[in-house]
């Protein structure tokens, strides 16, 4: 085990790059820097971003305020929070930031739209706009002008809403930054929208169909679909709000037009934000365990225990729990994401690490999220000494002896987390600009830290109902190696 609590060092004043972080580097071998018996952490992380995000949007066009618990509270989230108010939401927060009572109120125009770098922002909010008396101006980061938008903006254009893109706003057609511009209501009807670089253009239009004069029925007309299990978590928050869905037909979704029902709901934790930790246990040897496991669920996280077996881990998910040990020991594999493609980044990290080769295919559409990932995963991975290509729709990874080195993030909070799993077994990674994490998991490297058992962090302490529940587990643990009990922040 590292010795101390891993810090970010700020580079010189003339460097224009972002400060790095020492990722902690652990071995089983004994010693210094070493994990005795491997991990034994039991890690709880903060709400699902995908699952806070819809209920947010569904909650802000409801018959009535409702309450979010257990919500992310993240750059992602709270800049959803910032655009939902800014259109005549109330938002306030109960007892502790992640309780968010939602209070409803016709959609007002008039407003400008911060997407950061958040998709589901990006995508999500401008059908809401669309309900408005006026225009609603969105735009984002730079990274975020480059993201796809175009079948969301044409989709809203074919059912009759105007919206402004392009040169006269300073940007490219089908992209941020855009204006849309609502008289008050959405004629809905029939749209068909090319979604095969993005499953949340489905999704968008979908959660705020039911507030469509008609209703909605899109057809998907693209040749490949991404991020299937995301359209179905938006089909199930939208029946569970009471919304009429029919998705009986093949790439075809229809939503009956009336009320959303008010909700008090619990969030699910990110189970995508989950891997690096669970992952930590294949990597270090040892034992991960993260709290609050559903036992179902849309997320894509739920692939993650059968990837990490198929990788040479083992899964138990016991009383909400889920447990990931492993030997140190990763298995190559050959594995399409296509349903799961936030989870590539992380395999991608452990791929490197294994003992055989690795394929991963069906994440084309990976060049559109937050950077195009696939060129991040193969300079970064190779940056280190790995081997790592791009393929036309993936990546294959070659393991090799890696070395440190910066690894660069390029604003992506997987690529961060990535790094920091590479970290673990590479002594000398130093990943940039690790802040990045706060897209959607605030506190990362206290949590990471904490999963480590490193010195000065407050290992057996947590925040959420399930405390005393999981630290008596932890402690009950009859092993050598290091326990922690990690908290979301
Ligand atoms: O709807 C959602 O919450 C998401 C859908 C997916 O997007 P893509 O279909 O663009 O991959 C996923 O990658 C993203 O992290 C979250
Ligand atoms: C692709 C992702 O995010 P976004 O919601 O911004 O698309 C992600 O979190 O991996």
């Amino acid at each position: 085990m590292t010795d101390m609590p891993s810090t970010a060092t700020e580079p010189a004043h003339d460097d224009p790059r972002p400060p790095v972080w020492e990722a902690p580097s652990v071995s089983r071998a004994g010693g210094a820097g070493s994990v005795r018996g491997g991990l034994d952490a039991i890690v709880e992380v903060p709400g699902s971003k995908s699952l806070t995000n819809r209920l947010l949007v569904l909650a802000a066009l409801a018959d009535g305020p409702g309450v979010l618990r257990g919500a992310l509270r993240s750059r992602d989230a709270d800049l959803m929070i910032a655009g939902l108010r800014s259109m005549g939401t109330t938002v306030t927060e109960g007892d502790v930031p992640s309780t968010l009572h939602v209070t409803p109120a016709p959609v007002s125009g008039g407003a400008t739209v911060d997407c950061g770098l958040a998709g589901t922002v990006m995508r999500f909010l401008p059908p809401v706009a669309a309900l408005a008396s006026g225009p609603v101006r969105f735009d984002g980061d730079a990274g975020a002008r480059v993201r796809p938008m175009g079948p969301v903006l044409d989709g809203l254009r074919s059912l009759g809403v105007r919206v402004d893109d392009g040169a006269p706003l300073g940007g490219e057609p089908g992209h941020l930054p855009f204006t849309v511009v609502g008289h008050g209501s959405v004629r809905g009807g029939a749209v068909d929208v090319d979604a095969s670089a993005s499953s949340q253009f489905v999704s968008g239009l979908l959660l705020a169909a039911a507030r469509f004069d008609q209703g909605l029925v899109l057809r998907h007309t693209g040749r490949t679909l991404p991020s299937l299990p995301h359209i179905e978590m938006t089909v199930a928050v939208l029946r569970d709000a009471g919304v009429a869905v029919d998705d009986s037909r093949d790439a075809i979704w229809q939503v009956a037009p009336g009320p959303i029902a008010a909700r008090d709901l619990q969030v699910e934790p990110d189970l995508s934000n989950a891997a690096p930790f669970l992952a930590a246990a294949l990597i270090v040897g040892g034992r991960v365990s993260v709290t609050g496991w559903p036992t179902s669920t849309t997320q894509p996280g739920a692939l993650l225990p059968d990837l990490l077996t198929r990788m040479g881990g083992a899964a138990e998910l016991r009383d909400g729990v889920l447990t990931v040990t492993g030997s140190g020991e990763i298995h190559g594999i050959d594995v399409d994401l296509r349903a799961a493609g936030e989870l590539a980044p992380n395999i991608a990290a452990l791929a490197a690490l294994a003992g055989s080769p690795s394929r991963l295919r069906g994440i084309a559409h990976l060049r559109g999220h937050e950077t195009d990932r696939l060129a991040a995963l193969a300079t970064e991975i190779t940056r280190l000494g790995g081997r790592c290509e791009q393929t036309s729709d993936g990546l294959v990874i070659t393991p090799r002896p890696l070395h440190g080195a910066v690894f660069r993030t390029y604003h992506d909070h997987r690529m961060a987390t990535s790094g920091a799993m590479l970290g673990l077994r590479v002594p000398g990674v130093q990943v940039e600009d690790v802040a990045t994490t706060a897209k959607t998991l605030p506190g990362f490297t206290g949590l990471w830290d904490r999963m480590l058992g490193l010195p000065g962090t407050t290992a057996g302490t947590t925040a959420g109902t399930t405390t005393g529940t999981a630290a008596g587990t932890a402690a009950d643990r009859d092993s050598c190696g290091a326990a922690a009990t990690v908290g979301a922040p």
